[in-house]
């Protein structure tokens, strides 16, 4: 006998189907590993196993996670992400200021999903959403840098809604709480400064003055301060605050604006930036993958996570921003025009005032919110990469979509965007 594939289905339920791949993997060798043919006893012995891994594994499913956010960009894989690979989850519960339809379709599984439309700026509503969870992962916020909110909501939405998740722990109980921050806590500073491969200790004068950066800083700092509060029970709060570099992949809203832009163009996209400048990117995937990696690990390393920061990296080549995207836009049909900036920066950046004082005069009467402002050309233009290992160091990450494969999955998504299938 070649040896057995053995296929679990607990209770019947046909939703666990969904783990008998993940569950096929790790038990396909387990017969291979013993004798070819089973004795009596050993099929005694073997329906005892099964009996207590059943017993196991009902006992393993009692964790209610919370993510906030989890209807957007990155929230939504990071919710998919949890489905497949989190064998502890009993419930998923999903709070977000917009719902997302496709949530109906998770509900067959054998984890109890629980949509809660909610916004993180009402205390209230996020203390019901956190009661009784195992885990926070805080991902909600207003991530703008195109003008299109105030400052005031962005702080509103990203400080005070961060604050708000942390109280509700503390008043809850609830002991993990891994909270998303960004690269732009660091960087780039209002001074343009380079961050060259850097990593979680290199020294960087963060020094922001646009209200995006500004707020997640305040919200990281809040998070990594919270840790070790006691909260209700008596137990320490474990936080941790997990960087993401520029994210991309399937979902990623200014990859699709820059792709309609090209059409829109006859194919064809303009050079902005040197192709010198690098910008760091990491595939949604990975990201995920990390945050699933930190909400499990947090309580069993509590000492070594908490009040701990870390860069999301996978194996995403160093490019300037354009170049990058072309890795996706290219195959796609579009083609980026120049090898160097066709505008001298003077120019850019008068353009982009100009397109500043165009949203200042038309927010009266619509919201003109162009790619190019006077931040993201600063920011475009300043070289921004890590290099690190602290997350595989801590946790033990390793990412787990190479380059080739979040490449792949990311063409495809924008071939499917306009059945531009070719
Ligand atoms: N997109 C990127 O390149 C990067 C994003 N991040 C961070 O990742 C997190 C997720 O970002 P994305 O998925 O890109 O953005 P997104 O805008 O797609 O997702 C944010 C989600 O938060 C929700 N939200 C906004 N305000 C809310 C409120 N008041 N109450 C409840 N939910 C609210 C939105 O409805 C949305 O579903 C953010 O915290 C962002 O700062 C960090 C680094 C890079
Ligand atoms: C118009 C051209 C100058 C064009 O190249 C502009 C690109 C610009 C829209 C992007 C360049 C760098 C991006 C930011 C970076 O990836 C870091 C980020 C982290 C976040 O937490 C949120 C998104 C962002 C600020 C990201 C936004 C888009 C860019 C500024």
């Amino acid at each position: 006998m070649e040896g057995w594939r053995l296929v679990c289905s607990w209770n019947g339920h046909e939703g666990r189907s969904k783990r008998k791949g993940d569950y096929d993997e790790s038990l396909a060798d387990w017969p291979r590993k013993q004798e070819d043919s089973l004795s009596a006893a050993g099929l005694s012995s073997l329906g005892q196993w099964l009996q207590q891994d059943m017993a196991d594994s009902a006992q393993a499913q009692k964790l209610v996670y919370l993510v906030t956010g989890g209807c957007g960009f990155l929230g939504e894989h990071v919710v998919r992400m949890l489905l497949q690979r989190e064998p502890r989850l009993r419930e998923l519960r999903i709070f977000d200021l917009q719902l997302g339809p496709w949530l109906e379709e998770l509900k067959t599984g054998p984890v109890q999903v629980t949509a809660i439309q909610g916004d993180v700026t009402q205390a209230h509503e996020v203390i019901a959403a956190v009661a009784g969870a195992h885990v926070v992962i805080h991902a909600a916020g207003l991530v703008d840098v195109f003008g299109r909110a105030s400052p005031e909501t962005i702080h509103e939405v990203n400080v005070q809604g961060t604050k708000n998740v942390i109280e509700a722990c503390v008043q809850t109980g609830t002991q993990f709480l891994v909270y998303t921050s960004s690269m732009e806590v660091v960087g780039p500073n209002v001074k343009g400064h380079p961050f060259y491969r850097g990593n979680e200790d290199t020294p960087y004068e963060a020094v922001h003055r646009h209200p995006y950066p500004h707020s997640k800083a305040l919200a990281e700092q809040l998070v990594l301060k919270a840790n070790g509060r006691k909260v209700r029970g008596g137990l320490p709060l474990v936080t941790c605050a997990l960087r993401p570099t520029g994210i991309y992949g399937e979902g990623h809203q200014i990859m699709r604006d820059i792709y309609y832009q090209g059409l829109r163009l006859g194919g064809r996209l303009f050079r902005a930036i040197p192709a010198s400048v690098e910008h760091g990117r990491v595939y949604v995937g990975n990201v995920a993958w990390m945050h699933v990696l930190v909400a499990r690990e947090l309580e069993q390393r509590a000492a070594l996570m908490g009040g701990q920061v870390y860069f999301c990296y996978d194996e995403s080549p160093y490019k300037s921003y354009e170049d990058f995207n072309m890795e996706f836009l290219g195959p796609c049909g579009l083609r980026l025009v120049g090898t160097h900036p066709l505008l001298p920066y003077w120019l850019l950046m008068l353009l982009a005032a100009l397109n500043a004082l165009l949203q200042w005069l038309l927010r009266p009467l619509l919201l003109y919110a162009p790619l190019l402002n006077p931040y993201t050309l600063a920011v475009a233009n300043t070289t921004f990469t890590v290099s690190t290992n602290k997350a595989q160091r801590h946790f033990g990450y390793e990412p787990l979509f190479s380059w080739e494969d979040s490449r792949t999955r990311t063409i495809r998504w924008v071939q499917a965007m306009d059945g531009s299938a070719q």
